[in-house]
């Protein structure tokens, strides 16, 4: 039986790893040991198993006992430990949720349904590491996996939309504070439908640049507003979101030579856990709307393609409509003004089950399948 230690189980995207394994029975069959950093002796989760008392996270000699761990802990946790691990000739199987060690050539970057045989060629080379991918970039090859499989992207954009949880469960917290914030301060307002839409506007873009309001986490407000920068800066002028963009998908994709050109500008809007996605892709070549809608749909079972009309779309391809469940929706799809070569898409999925906890969840199972 594989002994399998759970590291950041109890943060955000380990508790959505968690609730998603019990619904698929995947404790059954292995042997759950759980770590933690901060609360070493307390009892672990109610997995409908006993499990032991809580084992230092830290601790190289308990890891060492371990088949494989997956870890949800964060990258900092992972520069802590990976390499003594490592270094102390523990040859297990190391499946992480951080950034950390995706573009190291140890790692493969896990996206199953769309690049199982990368996956499985690097098992096959004894590869050990293996490492989800970026939340927008997951959800975009889950999305456009059927047109990169049929070789039929030269170059595309992707513009983002990314949810207050890819920051953090404090981040989440802060998004409704603001929310809350500016509801309150024209709440007399609200309730008297004589009241003038302009002052309510001034009050409310006032308490957003006032001193109390809520922004200790984003630094700005995001509720009534966004934040057109993720993460730190590049020398290109890219932000390391907007980087990763290119490099991890044509890492998960394998592709060495020719890499395909990906890039966009990374934003954060006022959703909770759903990213969406506006793409604009220049294909190969004139391919028509039905087939390319064909290729989308077949590529794996929680694509979804949304008709190009209002209805349908607004119905269907919402963060709110599809948070809290595997749906990849993708709509808008039309050719551009700028040509047949030029099809424009729209996609959103939850980036905590696709974008972080589904792929590791999936990769344990491949391991265990072995
Ligand atoms: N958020 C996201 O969208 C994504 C995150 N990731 C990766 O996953 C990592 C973890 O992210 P996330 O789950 O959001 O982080 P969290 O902050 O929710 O959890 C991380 C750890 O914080 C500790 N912790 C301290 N206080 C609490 C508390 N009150 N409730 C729960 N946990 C607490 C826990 O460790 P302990 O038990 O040791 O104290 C927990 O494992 C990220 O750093 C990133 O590398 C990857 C993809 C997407
Ligand atoms: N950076 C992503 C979330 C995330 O954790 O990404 P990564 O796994 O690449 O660090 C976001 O803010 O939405």
């Amino acid at each position: 039986m594989l002994k399998v230690g759970f590291v950041g189980w109890r943060g955000m995207v380990g508790s959505v790893l968690m609730q998603r394994m019990q619904e698929d029975g995947d404790f059954d069959g292995i042997e759950p040991i759980f770590f933690t950093t901060s609360q070493v002796g307390k009892p672990g989760p109610d997995i409908g198993v006993d499990v032991p008392p809580l084992k230092d996270a830290t601790d190289i000699d308990e890891l060492k006992a371990l088949d494989v761990v997956i870890t949800c802990q964060g990258g900092d946790y992972t520069k802590q430990v990976y390499g003594d691990l490592r270094g102390s000739g523990w040859k297990g199987y190391w499946i992480d949720a951080a950034s950390t060690l995706r573009m190291e050539d140890e790692a493969t970057i896990v996206l199953d349904p769309v690049n199982r045989r990368v996956i499985d060629d690097q098992l096959a080379r004894g590869a050990k590491t293996f490492v989800g991918g970026n939340c927008t970039v997951s959800l975009m090859l889950m999305g456009l996996g059927g047109l990169f499989e049929a070789d039929l992207i030269e170059w595309m954009t992707s513009m983002t939309y990314q949810a207050a949880s890819g920051s953090g469960a404090k981040h989440m917290r802060e998004l409704l504070l603001q929310m809350g914030a500016l509801r309150d301060c024209v709440a007399d307002e609200l309730n008297d439908p004589a009241s003038a839409i302009l002052e309510i506007d001034r009050k409310v873009t006032q308490a957003m640049r006032g001193g109390d309001f809520p922004i200790d986490n984003f630094t700005a407000p995001l509720a009534g507003s966004l934040l057109p920068w993720i993460d730190t800066k590049l020398d290109n002028g890219q932000s390391r979101e907007e980087w990763k963009g290119s490099v991890e998908t044509n890492k998960i994709l394998g592709i060495q030579d020719n890499p395909v050109p990906i890039d966009g500008i990374c934003v954060r809007i006022g959703a909770m856990r759903s990213h969406s996605q506006a793409f604009t892709i220049k294909l190969k070549k004139d391919v028509p709307i039905d087939e390319i809608e064909e290729r989308i749909a077949k590529h794996n079972e929680w694509v979804k393609v949304i008709p190009n009309d209002k209805e349908a779309t607004i119905a269907g391809l919402t963060p709110s409509v599809v948070t809290g469940t595997l749906s990849v929706p993708v709509g808008r799809l039309r050719k551009m003004n700028m040509g047949g070569e030029y099809l424009s898409a729209f996609t959103a999925g939850d980036q905590l089950l696709w974008g972080a906890a589904e792929p590791l969840k999936r990769m344990l199972k491949i391991l265990r399948e072995q």
